[in-house]
């Protein structure tokens, strides 16, 4: 793969017939590769013809050189680690926003602060003036003074109200759109699960409030995923990640944490259950998924079943979610090896 660079004297129509170009290689990529034409997919396979991003390019070229599979999850991690950058940008985006609001609200302070010391000053100033003079002409201009004054300080304080209304609402805005962000960096588009980065964040915090050592952890996996793929493709194959992942979603308790971490692996951190529920969920996840029945929509087809594979382990107090994940993805290995479909409990 090779940098196109862009001709300095190219008209927009040449531009747009490159950019086609670019479109038709995009997509042929994807097909060769079996992966779906998910946006993500296309951002970062568009990103590799188009040559902008060397590390994308560097990777993939390493990847096929190397004679691996290009695999959707590959393609995703690229993704998290270069072009959502973009989101990062907007991240700071809202930063300078958040500067823009808090220079706007310190002004009208300052305005305000000026126009109530002003008058005080104008009060001070009249009120002596009532003490000297018995003069009824004289008083009635102390006092128009002083209900300009009361004006004028009025007006100043509708100002910084107002002010301060936009920026509340402003804030709002800001706290809303940081929270979207927040989440779409930490949730797998595919499944709307956690990914890998929001499984660090949530499971640490929830192994972190549990002092007690009650958490247990399982790791699933889907059995022989690759030849699902092989047989109806990755779109089936995609079908068939989202739908274990509803089930999971289903079937676990409030408050355990679900995710997505590889292709078709997935871990769930349950806070508060014991090696025995653990297993009895698992199981009930494992039997779900096996009789579930998948028909392919434009053919009819039906998708022959499928199953998983589980390994649970439950946390003594030395575990940190390293070792936890560890331990669980070892029964996990058992599992497999022990003839998949199975549930495997970490000793
Ligand atoms: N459709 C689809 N396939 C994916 C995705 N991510 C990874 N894969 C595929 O998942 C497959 C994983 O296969 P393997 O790791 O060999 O494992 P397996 O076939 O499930 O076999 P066992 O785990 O040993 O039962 C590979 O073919 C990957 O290309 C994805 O997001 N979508």
């Amino acid at each position: 793969m090779t940098t196109s660079d862009m001709d300095s004297s190219a008209t927009p129509m040449d531009a747009a017939v490159r950019e086609d170009d670019v479109a038709f290689r995009v997509i042929d990529f994807l097909f060769v590769h079996r992966l779906s034409t998910t946006p993500v997919h296309y951002a970062v396979v568009h990103a590799y013809f188009d040559g902008k991003h060397q590390e994308i390019c560097a990777a993939i070229d390493g990847l096929l050189a190397a004679g691996k599979p290009l695999d959707a999850f590959f393609v995703g991690e690229l993704y998290e680690e270069y072009l959502a950058a973009e989101a990062i940008r907007r991240f700071r985006g809202v930063g300078s926003d958040v500067e823009r609001l808090l220079e706007g609200l310190m002004d009208s302070l300052r305005t305000a602060d000026q126009g109530s010391s002003e008058y005080q000053a104008s009060l001070r100033e009249n009120i002596g003036k009532v003490g000297q003079s018995s003069d009824a002409l004289h008083l009635k201009q102390v006092a128009q003074s002083l209900l300009e004054s009361a004006i004028k300080a009025s007006e100043t304080n509708d100002v910084l109200k107002k002010s301060l209304e936009t920026a509340d609402q402003e804030a709002r805005q800001l706290r809303s759109e940081l929270e979207k962000h927040r989440r779409e960096t930490m949730t797998d588009p595919l499944t709307g699960l956690l990914n890998r980065r929001g499984m660090e964040v949530e499971m640490s915090r929830v192994l972190g409030e549990d002092v007690e050592g009650k958490a247990t952890m399982m790791v699933l996996d889907i059995d022989h995923f690759k030849r699902i793929n092989d047989t109806y493709g990755h779109a089936v194959g995609d079908v068939v990640i989202r739908k274990v992942a509803q089930t999971v979603k289903r079937l676990i308790p409030a408050g355990a944490v679900p995710v997505r971490y590889g292709g078709e692996e997935f871990a769930v951190l349950l806070p508060r259950s014991s090696a025995d529920e653990a297993r009895g969920i698992a199981e009930t996840i494992r039997d779900t998924v096996e009789k579930l029945r998948l028909i392919r929509r434009h053919d009819k087809m039906a998708i022959s079943q499928f199953t998983i594979s589980i390994g649970i382990a439950k946390r003594s107090l030395r575990d940190d979610m390293e070792t936890l994940f560890q331990r669980a993805d070892k029964a996990l290995y058992e599992a497999k090896s022990g003839g998949r479909n199975r549930v495997m409990l970490a000793v």
